[in-house]
């Protein structure tokens, strides 16, 4: 059973976490105007030619392609520097899939964030699609695991639909660790538009020991 009381979107307070702001690269800014267009073109409707925008773009793509390093050596590089957050599908300013959503604190380890979802996670008519809600959730509650000091790999995530979640109005995602017992460890996490309560969740996590470690040394190639 989720307890909501300390999933209270209302509460306050805390401090900023996983930020990352050095963007000396640029990488955060261009991001940021591929999201524009990801935005814009989700159901787009445009009174103009797109035929000369889309050869721009794809003079654009050209270019990063040519300018970009292999997929195999930006991933080992994801690894080997220990910068998950900045490429992660929720939090991550340099993904495109990512909102990004940023979380606080709070004084009890509770994380809480702050989004308003566009139209490119819509699911039913205004509503966030549940696959979403479910990313919201795993990253949440694995982002409070990790800042409470014991993380792992999601095993089960429960999530219970109770209301529906609105794109295109502010939402709060807040997630938290309640309980670790050897490598076993449960969090649980809410959504909530205003006071009303859309989604609850609860997951299981398993810290994978070696695997992890492993996968990390190979895929930096060391
Ligand atoms: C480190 C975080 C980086 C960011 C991650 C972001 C979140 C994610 O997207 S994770 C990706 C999605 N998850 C996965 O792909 C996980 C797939 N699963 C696995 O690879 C393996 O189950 C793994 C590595 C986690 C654990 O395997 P292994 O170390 O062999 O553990 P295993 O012995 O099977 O299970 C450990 C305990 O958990 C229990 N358990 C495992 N799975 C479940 C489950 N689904 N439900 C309930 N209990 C379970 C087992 O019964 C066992 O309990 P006990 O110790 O009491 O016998």
């Amino acid at each position: 059973m989720v307890e909501t009381g300390p999933l209270d979107p209302s509460r306050g307070g805390g401090g900023r976490i996983d930020r990352v702001d050095d963007d000396e690269a640029g990488l955060f800014a261009l991001v940021d105007q591929v999201r524009r267009i990801r935005a814009l073109t989700t159901g787009g409707l445009f009174d103009t030619d797109l035929d000369p925008l889309t050869a721009q773009l794809r003079e654009v793509a050209d270019r990063l392609e040519a300018a970009s390093a292999s997929t195999e050596r930006r991933q080992a590089v994801t690894w080997s520097t220990g910068d998950y957050v900045t490429n992660c599908p929720v939090v991550g300013r340099s993904n495109v899939l990512a909102p990004p959503i940023a979380f606080d604190i709070l004084d009890d380890g509770t994380l809480r964030g702050e989004v308003t979802l566009g139209l490119e996670y819509q699911g039913p008519p205004a509503c966030v699609h549940g696959g979403m809600v479910a990313l919201l959730f795993d990253v949440v509650l694995g982002r409070a695991n990790f800042h409470a000091g014991a993380t792992g790999m999601t095993v089960y995530l429960d999530v219970d639909y109770r209301s529906p979640t609105p794109v295109l109005e502010p939402i709060v995602v807040t997630g938290r660790q309640v309980r670790v017992e050897g490598r076993k460890i449960w969090a649980q996490g809410a959504i909530h538009a205003g006071d009303r309560l859309c989604a609850t969740a609860e997951g299981m996590f398993v810290e994978p020991g070696g695997l992890l470690l492993e996968n990390r040394r190979r895929l930096a190639g060391g």
